[in-house]
């Protein structure tokens, strides 16, 4: 069954001097007008489960303004046990805790892991590659151990290439040295990378053939090294990005960056044969989106053996009545589910019922 969030404490955080939230094991919702603190209380749950925040904040924006430090804690509790995780901040830092003891921001998502689906998710098949790439890392950091370093290491790696490309006679031997280095880390990512996708990927055609049955949704990871990473060995697509590097090179020290990588990388989404980010309308893109992270809670559950914490940050005013309708059934399938909303009509007095709502301002 895993753990659920029975209380949030906020202190000094953001726009709380003092905040305490308790949680039902189903669903809450947070309601109250703009800018009373909805998607702060989202944020530090994020925070407390995830290990980072979606708005990628300095740690100084975190501290209520005019303090000096600020906290944030939560209990959660299953399986007959506790488990207190808190973070406490400082301008220069956040520093997390389990049960009182220090742990990494990687560290969290092994108690509780969360994902969040907010306005700015909704245009995510249209955004940039970097953000569907952000997607999928941000989940991979969470469900699959080690995902972290291996991504924080081929991004120090592409740094030092880049910085290197940017020299103004660049040291050849040198830019071998990093090419291998990237090529060797980015090998191991790009496989983790790819084999989660292709775990998602299965769940998200199933969702969308529940939400727009009729419709033949299809998504490719669209690597820029080779085309099917998983049919190669951890080396041989080692060797084969090697060989990239060295192909790319002159347009690479031409553009003083580098051209090919996991980090140049993208995930294609049609619906009957035509790229959803072109012709995909609102509605479909919006279902692609909303299919990827019902994807996202069912893999990690596979993955964890337990439920991961869904919030939803304001996004019941952006769903039309069926796909809304879709979220709450998915959230009412025995998963803990924070909501925030300006508006309870969104929700049907059978829900309402059986729901925790939390007032926040006046
Ligand atoms: N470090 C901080 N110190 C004090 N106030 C802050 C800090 N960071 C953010 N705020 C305030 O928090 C409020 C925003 O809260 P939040 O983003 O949670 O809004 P919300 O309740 O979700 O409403 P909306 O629906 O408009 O997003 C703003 O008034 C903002 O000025």
């Amino acid at each position: 069954m895993g753990l659920l969030v029975e209380s949030l404490g906020l202190e000094q955080f953001r726009n709380f001097r003092e905040r305490e939230v308790s949680f039902s094991p189903t669903t809450t919702i947070l309601v109250g007008r703009n800018a009373v603190g909805k998607t702060n209380t989202v944020e530090a749950l994020q925070m407390l489960t995830a290990g980072a925040s979606f708005r990628h904040p300095t740690p100084s924006q975190l501290i209520l303004a005019g303090c000096e430090r600020g906290r944030i804690r939560a209990r959660l509790a299953g399986d007959g046990r506790v488990v207190d995780v808190a973070c406490d901040i400082t301008p220069q830092r956040r520093q997390f805790s389990r049960n009182g003891k220090h742990c990494q921001a990687a560290d969290m998502p092994s108690s509780l892991m969360s994902v969040l689906f907010c306005p700015d998710d909704l245009s995510l098949v249209k955004r940039g590659a970097s953000f569907r790439r952000a997607e999928l890392d941000g989940f991979g950091c969470q469900v699959a151990v080690g995902y972290s370093k291996l991504l924080a290491a081929y991004t120090r790696a592409i740094e030092q290439r880049n910085r290197l490309l940017k020299d103004e006679r660049p040291d050849l031997s040198l830019l071998s040295a990093w090419d291998s280095s990237v090529a060797v880390g980015g090998a191991t990512l790009l496989q983790a990378r790819v084999r989660l996708f292709g775990r998602l990927r299965e769940k998200i055609l199933d969702v969308y053939g529940s939400i727009a049955g009729g419709e033949e949704l299809t998504c490719t990871y669209e690597s820029t090294v080779c085309d099917d990473p998983l049919t190669l060995s951890r080396e041989e697509l080692a060797e084969r990005f090697l060989a990239r590097l060295e192909e790319v090179r002159p347009d690479d020290l031409r553009r003083q960056q580098t051209t090919v990588g996991p980090h140049r990388d993208d995930v294609a989404f049609a619906i009957d044969g035509r790229d959803a980010r072109s012709f995909g309308s609102q509605g479909q893109q919006r279902s692609i989106v909303l299919a990827l992270k019902m994807a996202e809670v069912l893999v990690s559950e596979d993955v964890t053996g337990s439920r991961p914490l869904l919030l939803l940050d304001d996004v019941m005013s952006e769903l039309d009545e069926t796909r809304r309708q879709s979220v709450i059934e998915f959230a009412q399938s025995g998963i803990q589910t924070v909501v925030t909303t300006t508006n309870l009509g969104y929700f049907s007095d059978e829900l309402l019922g059986r729901s925790k709502v939390v007032e926040f301002g006046e």
